[in-house]
C-alpha cells in the first residue's frame, strides 16, 4: 500500500538522534538540499522551521541510539509519512550480531549505507561520535559486527571526571607528539590514541580483508581526516546518506 503513496520526486527529511547531537537532512530525489545539526532542546523548533521552508517534504525517516521527546516524534507523524528504523527494519545485509536487538540503530543505518552506496566490497564504517564504532560488512553483504571505544569528549571527560587533578579540556591539535605539560600530555594521549587506534584498527582489518574500503564519518569525522594515514572515505554526512538510502530500499522491498 505504502508504494502507491511513495513519490520520489517529493522531498524527504531524514533524522538521525545520536548521543550528543540531532543530525538533519532534507533530500530532493537523491540530493542532500539542507542539513543541519542541533541539540535535543531545539528539536522541536529547528524540525517545525523545517517543515515550514521545505513544503514539499512528505516523507520522513527516523532513527535513534539517544533520548528523544514524543513531541518530536509526533510532529514528524502528523507532518510527513514517517518510517522509524529499528531492528524489525528489513536490512540489506545479512545480520551475523550475536545480539541484533541490542545492536545499535545508527551502526545497523551505517552498515545499511555502505552496503547500497559501496556494493560488492569488504567495508568498514568508522564513526568518530559520542563513541567510535567500527562497522564490518563483508563483500557478501553479511555484517559481522566491529567494536565500540570512546569518543574524544568522552576522553576528555572521564580524564578529568575520575582524576583530582586533571583539568576538562576540548579537543585542539597536540602542538607536540611528547606532552611537554599537562595540556598537552591530555592532547597527545587522547588525540594520539584515538589517531593509533583508528590506524590499528584499519590495518588490523586490511590483514585480513586485503580489499577494503574504509568510510569515516561521525562529529569528529573532519578533524579526524586530516590526521588519519590510511587511504579512507571521510564524510561527515554519511549517516545521513545512508538514511536516505534504507528509507528508499525499505520502500522498494516492501
Ligand atoms: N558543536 C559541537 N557540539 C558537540 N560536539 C561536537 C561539536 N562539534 C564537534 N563535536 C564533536 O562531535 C562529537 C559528537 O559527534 P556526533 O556525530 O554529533 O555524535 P552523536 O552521533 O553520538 O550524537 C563529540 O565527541 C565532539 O568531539
Ligand atoms: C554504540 C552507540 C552508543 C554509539 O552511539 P553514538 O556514538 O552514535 O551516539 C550506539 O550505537 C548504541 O547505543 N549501540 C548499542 C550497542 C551495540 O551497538 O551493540
Ligand atoms: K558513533
Amino acid at each position: 500500500m505504502y508504494l502507491c503513496f511513495h513519490n520520489k520526486e517529493n522531498m524527504l527529511l531524514a533524522i538521525d538522534v545520536g548521543n550528543t547531537r540531532i543530525k538533519v537532512a532534507v533530500f530532493e530525489k537523491h540530493t542532500l538540499l539542507f542539513q543541519d545539526v542541533f541539540v535535543k532542546e531545539e528539536a522541536r523548533k529547528k524540525i517545525e522551521n523545517i517543515f515550514k521552508n521545505f513544503s514539499e517534504i512528505t516523507e520522513s525517516v527516523f532513527s535513534s541510539v539517544g533520548k528523544i521527546e514524543n513531541d518530536v516524534l509526533e510532529l514528524l507523524q502528523k507532518s510527513s509519512r514517517l518510517n522509524v528504523i529499528s531492528s524489525e527494519t528489513n536490512f540489506p545485509f545479512e545480520n551475523k550480531y550475536a545480539t541484533p536487538k541490542t545492536l545499535g540503530v545508527d551502526r545497523m543505518v551505517l552498515a545499511s549505507g555502505a552496503t547500497l552506496l559501496y556494493p560488492n566490497q569488504n567495508r568498514l564504517i568508522i564513526d568518530a561520535g559520542t563513541c567510535i564504532t567500527y562497522d564490518f560488512v563483508t563483500a557478501e553483504d553479511v555484517y559481522l559486527g566491529g567494536a565500540i571505544s570512546p569518543g574524544f569528549r568522552l576522553r576528555y571527560e572521564a580524564l578529568h571526571n575520575y582524576t583530582a587533578k586533571l583539568p576538562l579540556l576540548t579537543l585542539e591539535q597536540p602542538e607536540h607528539f611528547i606532552g611537554n605539560s599537562t595540556d598537552s600530555s591530555i592532547h597527545s594521549g587522547v588525540v594520539n590514541g584515538i589517531i593509533n587506534e583508528i590506524e590499528g584498527f584499519i590495518n588490523r582489518y586490511r590483514e585480513q580483508y586485503q580489499v577494503l574500503t574504509v568510510i569515516l564519518t561521525g562529529g569528529d569525522a573532519e578533524f579526524l581526516a586530516k590526521n588519519i594515514k590510511n587511504t579512507i572515505f571521510a564524510n561527515s554526512n554519511f549517516l545521513l546518506e545512508s538514511l536516505e538510502a534504507i528509507h528508499h530500499y525499505t520502500i522498494d522491498n516492501d
